[in-house]
């Protein structure tokens, strides 16, 4: 039986060790803190993220990096995004040479603006080659009640997406193989900002004309900005792209359109910071986003006026009147 280390036992790392054990395989899944592994281990749950999921037998916890990735055959990566550099680091050389190594985390990193991938390959020391991105609407929540849904998996690699692809499909589960990291990333990082801003919307009180006018514009700078930094834009109109954006900006379960909801009840950012259990890469990402549109001389007006709400001191009101003021254009433009 196949061997898969995923490290990372939050929401995601624990729903996807559930897909990859329901697809065959065994899962040593990597807790930070070795309470919660003894605990996944004596009680097959992780009710701190997923009550009411009994995890498959297959899926072992350990809080000892190097027993879940000895003898793994493709190890997969759930952390915060912003701590992915430290853990790799803090990990050392312990993957398996030549296994695929898979990136489940949808942000880029403040200071260097890099894509998770381009992180793992220079802090890891792993091949691109090796490097695997999936990413598509897959709220965990829906996962782990195996609601089906698709997904892409993307990387330079045709065998390395063909043999992720493999271990990760299930009946209720459906990859889908790319070639395009850089626009599955983008996509991916920059949709978690747009559902932000609709979160906000709705937190004052708009409705659906307002929500599908964000998740279009908000397509149209991913799009400009991904196809910018090298994506093709195609990846735009895919799972990773249109998909993602609308599964996370229509749902409740979303924690990022959930921590925009509250700024735009008009709690502050101190206090929704402190009400926020789990990770809105968002709230991160939008800076580093920005930075990277700056760089590429991209026009990037949700995201920047996003951004300005959480760290300028902006108000949610004031964005509406900035997005609507715009100078005309040509929709396509
Ligand atoms: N939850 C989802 O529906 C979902 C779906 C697709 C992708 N993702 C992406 O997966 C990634 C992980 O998200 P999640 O939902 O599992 O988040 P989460 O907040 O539920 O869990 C994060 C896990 O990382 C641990 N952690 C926190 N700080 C850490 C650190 N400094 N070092 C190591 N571990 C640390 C936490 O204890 C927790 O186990 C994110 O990039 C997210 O965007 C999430
Ligand atoms: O809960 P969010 O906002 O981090 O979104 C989760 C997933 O990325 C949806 O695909």
């Amino acid at each position: 039986m196949a061997r898969t280390a995923v490290l990372g036992s939050g929401s995601w790392g624990t729903a996807f060790a559930s897909i990859v054990a329901d697809a065959g395989g065994e899962v040593r899944l990597w807790a930070r803190r070795p309470e919660l592994a003894e605990r996944i281990n004596a009680t097959h749950a992780n009710p701190d993220y997923h009550p009411g999921l009994r995890l498959p037998d297959s899926v072992t916890a350990t809080a000892d990096v190097a027993e879940a990735t000895d003898g793994a055959d493709m190890v997969i990566i759930a952390v915060p995004s912003q701590s992915l550099r430290e853990n790799l680091l803090a990990w050392g050389p312990v993957f398996p040479d030549d296994v695929p190594v898979v990136s489940l985390m949808k942000g880029v990193e403040l200071d260097t603006n890099k894509r998770m991938s381009q992180v793992i390959a220079e802090a890891g020391d792993i091949d691109p080659a090796r490097i695997v991105v999936v990413s598509g609407p897959n709220l965990a929540g829906e996962i782990v009640e195996r609601q089906p849904a698709a997904v892409v998996v993307a990387s330079s690699s045709p065998r390395a997406r063909a043999r992720v692809a493999e271990a990760c499909a299930t009946p209720y589960f459906r990859p889908y193989l790319g070639a395009d990291v850089v626009g599955t990333e983008i996509a991916g990082a920059t949709k978690n900002v747009i559902a932000l801003a609709v979160g906000m919307a709705h937190g004052m009180g708009m409705g659906d004309n307002t929500t599908a006018s964000l998740i279009t514009r908000g397509l149209a700078e991913t799009a400009r900005l991904g196809t910018a930094l090298g994506a093709d834009p195609q990846t735009f109109l895919g799972l990773a792209g249109v998909g993602d954006l609308v599964a996370t900006c229509a749902s409740p379960l979303s924690r990022n359109r959930t921590f925009g909801y509250a700024l735009g009840q008009g709690k502050s950012l101190a206090e929704t910071i402190a009400a926020t259990k789990q990770v809105a890469e968002g709230v991160k990402s939008c800076r580093s986003i920005l930075a990277l549109a700056q760089q590429a001389g991209v026009d990037v007006p949700i995201v920047e006026n996003v951004e300005a709400v959480l760290y300028e001191g902006r108000s949610t009101r004031d964005v509406v009147g900035s997005l609507m003021s715009r100078a005309r254009k040509l929709e396509t433009s």
